[in-house]
């Protein structure tokens, strides 16, 4: 089974002027609710899964930014990357899509469209990426803005690194916030002292403006970086575009070597953090599940959640580019677990949606930053586990789930794909859910109530313009 749903998808014009994160390329567009049916049958197949999120903005950012045609094949067509493109379009790239490939005539420093007004929609990874880039490249005076959701996620440490390396970034509404104003040529580069401690992407964003800066950048960083393989990610992408980077073993102290960004041909792997839905399918199920399009080669943490899931009595085979789950019978997970979640803490609600199945309690840590992405992550679903009646305590930093059998509930989503996409396994596992607002699943992943059809699993609802 392949992943390239044709989805009708939202009015560009319309979702900015709403200020939604939905696009084109969306899937269940005025969709109201899906019902995901209880499964009891082993779930057993072998699944390829759309492109990485994280792969593809920064692809296309790189590709844009460097001089020449580039093509990206594996692309994820979803709404984060909808806006990436449009976003290159408007400030004058050629991007032409063909399904998931995509051809870049890359801008260089040439920007046709100096006035460019950008829309990024509510993908963390190109607001945290595209101002350094715009104010390090060429000249113009940008605006960036994003939907509601993210003009409510942290940029300030973002902005203030930035603004130390010269950046002249201002924000006419609220302070630190979408709408960006920013003037280009005027990031200089050259050292700055960051925190990690809110978001890896701060780190990322500040590195990938270095080739375009005059001086370069040299980061240090002052305490940790949450998802540091994230920044390993970033790395990896600039020097296949060409970009010269030099960083120490744990990546506390980072050098970029101005240069700018050369074109290039990119295969990009499947989404790993998708893949965990999938594969926490095969573990409470008792069933096995192989994704084909991404393994044990990848630098994307959440490929490490079958590491979790064989702590928890699932039999797992690795290879470089594919991964298998076995479950146990009858799904009957171990439980009586500690986990740190903070190197792959986008997978942390898919183990608070398996968990009640586990025969012992499963204590999630370390990822009170989760409360600043999509939603309050840790506090919707501490809510919705105990509306299901599933026992949960609550902490600052993560949570700790209890054994339970979960009821049916008709849940809120909050516009978040995660909520959403795990809350259906834990429908799947349990007895059933309704999900309201589905499309949120579009942010990356449009395929997902299809892909999950796919599997045998029951699906009402799910189709609308
Ligand atoms: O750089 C990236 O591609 C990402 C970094 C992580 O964000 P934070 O470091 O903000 O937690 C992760 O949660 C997000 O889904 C993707
Ligand atoms: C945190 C996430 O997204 P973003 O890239 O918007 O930060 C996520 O996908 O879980």
């Amino acid at each position: 089974m392949t992943a390239t749903d044709t989805t009708t998808g939202v009015d560009a014009d319309r979702a900015e002027a709403e200020g939604s994160g939905l696009s084109p390329w969306s899937a269940l567009v005025g969709v109201p609710h899906v019902d995901v049916a209880p499964h009891r049958a082993p779930i057993v197949t072998d699944i390829a899964l759309p492109g990485s999120k994280s792969y593809t903005n920064r692809a296309l950012l790189c590709a844009a930014m460097a001089d020449g045609r580039s093509t990206l094949t594996g692309l994820l067509r979803s709404d984060d990357s909808y806006w990436c493109v449009e976003s290159l379009r408007r400030l004058g790239a050629a991007v032409t899509m063909d399904g998931t490939t995509a051809i870049i005539d890359g801008l260089g420093r040439r920007r046709p469209h100096p006035e460019a007004r950008l829309y990024i929609g509510s993908a963390g990874t190109t607001a945290r990426f595209l101002p350094g880039l715009l104010a390090a490249g060429g000249p113009g005076r940008f605006t960036l803005d994003a939907s509601r959701q993210m003009r409510g996620r942290p940029l300030a440490p973002l902005l203030l690194a930035l603004r130390q390396l010269g950046g002249d970034i201002t924000c006419p509404g609220t302070e630190d916030a979408p709408p960006l104003e920013i003037e280009g040529v005027s990031l200089l580069g050259g050292p700055v002292r960051m925190s990690g401690a809110v978001s890896s992407q701060f780190i990322s964003g500040v590195l990938m403006a270095g080739p375009m800066a005059l001086n370069g950048v040299h980061v240090l960083i002052t305490d940790h970086v949450v998802q540091k393989d994230y920044v390993a990610m970033t790395l990896d992408m600039m020097e296949t575009f060409g970009a010269i980077v030099e960083a120490d073993d744990d990546l506390a102290e980072m050098r970029v070597e101005p240069g700018g960004y050369r074109p290039a041909d990119v295969a990009l792997e499947a989404d790993a953090s998708t893949a965990t839905y999938f594969l926490a399918l095969a573990a409470v199920t008792g069933g096995r599940v192989t994704v084909t399009n991404v393994g044990t080669a990848t630098r994307q943490p959440d490929l490490r959640f079958i590491d979790i899931l064989e702590r928890m009595g699932c039999r797992v085979t690795r290879e470089p580019a594919a991964v298998t789950v076995e479950g146990p019978p009858e799904g009957r997970l171990t439980g009586g677990l500690d986990v740190d979640m903070r190197p792959l803490s986008d997978a942390t609600l898919t183990l608070a949606a398996i968990a009640p199945f586990a025969d012992g309690p499963v204590a999630i840590h370390n990822v009170a930053h989760i409360r600043k992405h999509e939603s309050d992550r840790i506090g919707v679903m501490c809510a919705a586990l105990s509306t299901l009646g599933v026992p949960v305590d609550e902490r600052t930093d993560g949570m700790t789930v209890h054994p339970a059998r979960p009821s049916h509930g008709v849940m809120e989503t909050h516009d978040d794909h995660r909520v959403a996409m795990a809350l259906a396994v834990l429908g799947v596992a349990g007895a059933g859910v309704r999900l309201l607002e589905p499309g949120c699943v579009s942010k990356t992943c449009p395929p997902f109530f299809t892909l999950l059809a796919g599997l045998g699993v029951g699906v009402a609802g799910a189709s609308g313009g």
